[in-house]
């Protein structure tokens, strides 16, 4: 929540001339109503059975940039589908931010349930639990403090594009944040159509 995944991917589609899917937008298609209703009317569980749905559509189904809702990766089938992708050669990337960062763009926001209350304690919190499945899960991490969207989606490029192994934009190579479970290139193919996943980059 608030690393910027849907404002990143939408600059990323952008840039590469294809579509973003976003899971949270499909769930509120699917379901009518917005994430918060959702949450509010029928509970987190079922909220994430809509997001399982949607994630696993977008992965078959769309040939572009997917931003996925920063809890979509708690689905073990989720995981497990967004593994595969990677297995694949997708490029999965965790835009990473603090709590500082996340203060100025989120914490007065009430369209995400999870942050009601002490909305920076919540973030912290979720941030710190979830922050082992997102380095296991990308392939790629980009640091997004004090960066534009635009500037994070370039970063997003340069990392997805790079050969070897993954040295990020902040200078920390991959291996030193992550235990890959997969070594494949994550080049972005030539013809521009790749799915570019963003599991939350954080909460
Ligand atoms: N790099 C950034 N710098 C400043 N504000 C940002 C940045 N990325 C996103 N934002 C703002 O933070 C809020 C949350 O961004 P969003 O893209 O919805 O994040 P996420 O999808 O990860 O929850 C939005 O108001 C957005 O405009
Ligand atoms: O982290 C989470 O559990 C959530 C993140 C939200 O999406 P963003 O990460 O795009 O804010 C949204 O799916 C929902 O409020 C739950
Ligand atoms: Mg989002």
């Amino acid at each position: 929540m608030g690393s910027g995944k849907t404002s990143v991917g939408t600059e990323l589609a952008r840039r590469w001339g294809v579509t973003l899917r976003d899971s949270d937008r499909d769930v509120e298609v699917a379901a009518g109503r917005t994430v918060a209703e959702v949450f509010a009317e029928s509970g987190e569980e079922a909220f994430r059975a809509l997001e399982h749905a949607a994630v696993g559509r977008a992965l078959a189904e769309h040939a572009g940039v997917l931003a996925l809702g920063g809890g979509a990766v708690l689905h073990p089938r989720s995981r497990a589908a967004l593994e595969r992708y990677a297995g694949a050669g997708g490029a999965v990337v965790f835009l990473d931010v603090g709590a500082d960062a996340v203060a100025d763009r989120v914490l007065g926001d009430t369209t995400r349930p999870l942050l009601a209350g002490d909305a920076r304690a919540r973030w912290t919190e979720i941030a710190e639990s979830r922050r082992p499945v997102y380095t296991a899960l990308a392939t790629h991490r980009v640091v997004t403090d004090g960066r534009t969207p635009a500037e994070v989606a370039a970063l997003v490029e340069q990392a997805v594009q790079s050969d070897g192994p993954h040295t990020v934009p902040d200078g920390v190579p991959h291996d030193q944040f992550h235990d890959r479970p997969h070594d494949q290139p994550h080049d972005r193919p030539a013809d521009g159509t790749a799915t570019v996943s963003t599991p939350e980059d954080s909460p």
